[in-house]
């Protein structure tokens, strides 16, 4: 077997980083660089030229994704120096056409990326006949949010054309592993390598990975552990950025520290200081829930305490939220439970049992139905839709691992504003 092509996609905004990023990555053992479409959109030509410039030995793919005159967008990339241009499969066949015959004129190669086809197996084989070079198949990033596979997307490629195939699309070591096996010449993995804290030391985990793929036999995760998994390893403020700063509930407190609640909403409505509905909630809850109560806002009187802090423990209650105060703050401290008040009052209220379970309810700002995906920390508190929780997920993964190279370029001795050029990029 040949060795698998590593090309390392720059989708980074700011030039200078996508050129320290690419030697960081070259360093690791990628072979081929892309200037990825947010950098072409940024810089414009210039980011070709530039790492054409500071890599003369290497592929450099412009990912332009070419979707009209093909002819003039082909020979605007190989004149800046780009050996390899790639245009959308889905574009007309004349411009498929076209940059095929630009290509063979300023002796670049074409690759055509399968991104939205309806279907990929059939526009292949007339990608091919049309005379492009590579197939890539790729799942772009906002359709992996949603759970889509460009391994799948590529295994159903093996064997119907005799194109090398590419492959992109949320690939780490696991999956460029797979994509190997599944037949890629070439591997294409963008965030994984160029967002993460190390750089040099990704792009050689995955190098290593597409060198001697050893395939582990997957373990299924029903959908709601692979939520539950990709929200334990973010923080609410990811959260709520990966939403367009929604869903965060105002006015509450962490009361215990260093803990962190996530799981399914179970909701309560009650009435200031009433604890029936509350406490018989907890008997309702499964494993890993989430208890979240409208106590009508009221900090004179709380309808939760230790007692019912320590049955929430033995029923595996994730962590409770109360739209109102809370007492035994020093018991629940000790017992280190995740839970959030609006304030801590000493006063108990009494069981009556007005209010009910599992309604919508509202909560500090937010409405929060039974099943909606609660994600708290000591930032606070944020509430997600049930139907876009695997979505959010996943994008507040993307948030964290952004702030990850940002983080490393911050500890190496620049700051926030350098490295965003945050001046360049105010609103005009
Ligand atoms: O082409 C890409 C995307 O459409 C943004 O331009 C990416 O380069 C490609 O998806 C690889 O990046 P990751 O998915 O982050 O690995």
């Amino acid at each position: 077997m040949t060795r698998p092509t590593l090309q390392v996609a720059l989708d980074i905004l700011e030039l200078h980083r996508a050129r320290q990023i690419a030697r960081e990555a070259m360093a690791g053992g990628a072979d081929w660089i892309e200037v990825g479409t947010p950098l072409i959109k940024s810089e414009g030509m210039a980011a070709v030229r530039d790492l054409r410039e500071a890599f003369p030995r290497t592929e450099v793919v412009a990912d332009m994704k070419i979707a009209d005159t093909g002819t003039m967008e082909v020979e605007m990339a190989a004149k800046a120096g780009a050996s390899i241009v790639c245009v959308l499969g889905d574009a007309d066949d004349t411009v498929i056409a076209e940059c095929v015959r630009a290509a063979r004129l300023y002796g670049v190669r074409i690759m055509a990326d399968l991104i939205n086809v309806a279907d990929p197996v059939g526009r292949a084989r007339e990608l091919e006949s049309l005379g492009v070079d590579i197939i890539n198949a790729h799942v772009g990033i906002d359709q992996q949010m949603i759970g889509k596979s460009s391994v799948d997307l590529l295994r159903s490629l093996a064997g119907e054309v005799s194109l090398p195939l590419a492959v992109a699309g949320g690939l780490d070591a696991e999956t460029a592993a797979q994509a190997v096996a599944a037949g890629a010449d070439i591997v294409i993995v963008g965030g994984w390598i160029v967002r993460s804290g190390d750089v040099e030391g990704s792009a050689a985990r995955i190098r290593a990975a597409i060198d001697a793929p050893a395939i582990a036999p997957a373990k299924k995760k029903s959908l709601e552990e692979e939520i539950r998994s990709l929200f334990l390893q973010v923080s609410a403020p990811n959260v709520t950025d990966a939403m367009h700063r929604k869903g965060a509930m105002s006015g509450l407190i962490p009361l215990t520290f260093g803990v962190k609640a996530v799981g399914p909403a179970v909701t309560v409505q009650t009435f200031a200081g009433d604890w029936a509905k509350p406490v018989e909630a907890i008997d309702l809850c499964r494993p890993g829930d989430v208890l979240v109560i409208y106590n009508s806002a009221a900090t004179h009187v709380a309808p939760w305490g230790e007692l019912a802090t320590r049955s929430a423990i033995n029923r595996g209650i994730a962590g409770v939220i109360i739209d109102g105060a809370t007492r035994d703050v020093d018991d629940i401290r000790a017992l280190k439970y995740p839970l959030f008040a609006r304030a801590c009052v000493p006063n108990a209220g009494e069981p009556k049992g007005f209010g009910e379970i599992n309604a919508e309810i509202p909560c500090c700002g937010q409405q929060v139905r039974p099943g909606d995906w609660i994600v708290a920390d000591e930032s606070g508190v944020v509430v997600v839709p049930k139907e876009r929780a695997y979505e959010v997920a996943r994008r507040a993964l993307e948030v964290k691992k952004n702030e990850e190279r940002v983080r490393a370029e911050i500890e190496r001795g620049s700051t926030l504003s350098a490295v965003s050029e945050l001046y360049k990029w105010e609103k005009k």
